[in-house]
C-alpha cells in the first residue's frame, strides 16, 4: 500500500444530496460544440473520417489557420430553448457541454484568452445562454472542461526541459483560473467533466488535479467531478497507485459500456458517455460515413447502463448554424416517446442487488422504493419469460407498467424458476414489467 498525497481522497459512494441526485438523473445529453462543427470532418475538399472534433489534427491544421475559424463562427439559428425543450421531451434530466475542446476556443467570454465567443461575429454567451435555458426546464448543467489545449502558447504534452516545466506550469495557472471562473460565473453548474489529460504533462502533476477539485468543491460544494480530472502522486489515473477510484464516478466508459455480468461496476458510480454514430462528437457533415446507432440500441445501452447503476449519456454534435441535425432529432423523438412510458424504470433506479442476468432483458429496481422492474428487449418464440428469482424470494405478481390491467400470468414452476406468461401479441417496443416479490422464508 503506497502512502499517496494526491491519491483518492475518500472511499465508497458519496451519499450527500447533491451526489443522489446526480445518481438519479441517469439519462444526460451530451453536447460537443466549437469551431470543428465549422469543417464538419471535411477540409479543401477532403473528407476526413476520423472524429470531427479532431479534424484540426487528422488534417495537419497549423494553429494560425485553424484558430481563424473563430472570425466565422455564428450560429445564427441557435435556440437555446429549442434545444433544451428537445432534451427534455427526450427525457434527459442532465446535460454536459463542452465549454472549452481540445481545440482551446471558450464557448463562454473568459476573461483569460482572447480565443473566445465574444470575438466572434456571434459574440455572446453561449454557455450561460445554454444554462439558463436548460435549468429553466428543469435539467441540470455539467461543464465538459479539455485539459489538453492545442490553442495555448504555454501547453505541453510532456515536461521534459526547465523551460517546458516554467510554460507548463503558467498553462496549469491559466487552466485553474478557467475553472475558477466558470465554477463562480455560473452558480447553477451541477459537475465538472474532465478531459483531454492523458498526457504525460498532467501525469506529472497530480497535485494539480487534486487542486482543481478542491478548489471546486470549495466554491461549489456539492460539485461532481469526473475520475478521468485525476492522477495520483505515481501518475495513475481514474484510479490511484492502491486501486482506489479518483473523483466522484468513473468516467473511462467512453463509447463502450462494461460487460452486462460485469458486476464490478455496481460498486461506484459511473457514467457512460456514447456518440451516435461509431466515432463523431462534433458535428460530421456526413452523417452515414459510418454506422449509427438506432434508437433501440441507444435504449438498450440506457437501460443496460441503469441495471448496472451507471449514467448514460448521450452525445449530440449541432450543426455550426446552431441548428441540431435531423438525424439527431428523430433518435431524440422516438427516445423521448419511450421514456414517456418507461422512465419508472430508469429515474432514480439503479441496480437490483442478486437478481442474475437475464437473457431477455435488464433488471431495475427503484433506489427508494425498491419497486423491481423486468425491461425486456427479446421474447422467447415460446412467449414465456424464464425468470430465475433471488434467492428466497419468488415473484407474486407481473404487470405491464404501460397496461397495468394487461394479465400476465406467473408460474413458480421449481425453486428460484418463474414463468411469466406473456399475452400472445406482438410488441415494437422495449417493455417494462413491475414485478411485485415476496420473500418466502
Ligand atoms: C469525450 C470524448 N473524448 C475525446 C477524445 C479522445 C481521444 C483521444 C485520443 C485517442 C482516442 C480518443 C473526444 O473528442 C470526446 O470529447
Amino acid at each position: 500500500k503506497k502512502l499517496l498525497k494526491y491519491g483518492a481522497q475518500y472511499e465508497g459512494k458519496r451519499t450527500d444530496a447533491a451526489m443522489q441526485k446526480w445518481r438519479s438523473n441517469r439519462f444526460g445529453q451530451f453536447i460537443h460544440w466549437g469551431l470543428y462543427a465549422i469543417p464538419g470532418g471535411e477540409w479543401k475538399g477532403k473528407t476526413y473520417t476520423y472524429a470531427a472534433e479532431f479534424l484540426k489534427s487528422s488534417a495537419h491544421i497549423p494553429n494560425s489557420t485553424w484558430d481563424s475559424l473563430q472570425y466565422q463562427f455564428n450560429p445564427v439559428k441557435f435556440d437555446p430553448k429549442t434545444w433544451a425543450k428537445m432534451a427534455k421531451k427526450m427525457g434527459v434530466k442532465y446535460m454536459t457541454i463542452t465549454t472549452k475542446h481540445h481545440e482551446g476556443f471558450c464557448l463562454w467570454p473568459t476573461q483569460y484568452t482572447k480565443f473566445n465567443i465574444g470575438n466572434t461575429p456571434y459574440k455572446k454567451d453561449i454557455i450561460k445562454a445554454l444554462v439558463d435555458a436548460y435549468n429553466s426546464e428543469g435539467i441540470d448543467v455539467n461543464f465538459y472542461y479539455s485539459v489538453l489545449d492545442w490553442h495555448h502558447p504555454d501547453w505541453r504534452y510532456d515536461i521534459k526541459t526547465k523551460e517546458d516545466s516554467i510554460a507548463f506550469s503558467r498553462y496549469l495557472t491559466f487552466a485553474q483560473n478557467q475553472l475558477k471562473e466558470l465554477a463562480e460565473n455560473y452558480p447553477s453548474v451541477k459537475g465538472f467533466w474532465f478531459d483531454g489529460t492523458w498526457d504525460q504533462s498532467i501525469k506529472k502533476n497530480g497535485w494539480w488535479t487534486l487542486q482543481v477539485e478542491q478548489m471546486l468543491k470549495s466554491i461549489r460544494p456539492g460539485v461532481v467531478v469526473n475520475s478521468r480530472l485525476r492522477a495520483d502522486d505515481y501518475g495513475a489515473r481514474h484510479f490511484d497507485s492502491n486501486g482506489k477510484m479518483m473523483g466522484d464516478y468513473e468516467s473511462g466508459y467512453e463509447r463502450r459500456l462494461p460487460s452486462p455480468t460485469d458486476t464490478q461496476v455496481i460498486h461506484r458510480d459511473w457514467e457512460a458517455c456514447m456518440t451516435i454514430p461509431e466515432n463523431q462528437w462534433g458535428y460530421h457533415k456526413k452523417w452515414d460515413i459510418s454506422y449509427t446507432k438506432t434508437p433501440l440500441e441507444l435504449i438498450e445501452m440506457l437501460v443496460q447502463t441503469t441495471s448496472l447503476g451507471g449514467n448514460f449519456l448521450l452525445n449530440f454534435g449541432p450543426k455550426p448554424d446552431g441548428t441540431i441535425r435531423i438525424e439527431e432529432q428523430q433518435i431524440a423523438e422516438h427516445i423521448g416517446n419511450w421514456m414517456k412510458i418507461n422512465s419508472a424504470a430508469i429515474y432514480n433506479a439503479g441496480h437490483a442487488k442478486g437478481w442474475p442476468r437475464q437473457d431477455w432483458g435488464y433488471f431495475t429496481q427503484n433506489e427508494t422504493t425498491g419497486k423491481l422492474y423486468a425491461v425486456v428487449f427479446n421474447i422467447p418464440i415460446s412467449g414465456i419469460l424464464k425468470i430465475q428469482t433471488l434467492e428466497g424470494i419468488t415473484i407474486s405478481k407481473a404487470s405491464f407498467l404501460e397496461k397495468p390491467d394487461v394479465p400476465i400470468t406467473v408460474k413458480e414452476i421449481a425453486k428460484k424458476q418463474v414463468n411469466l406468461y406473456l399475452p400472445q401479441q406482438s410488441f415494437s417496443e422495449p417493455f417494462v414489467i413491475i414485478l411485485d416479490t415476496i420473500n418466502e422464508n
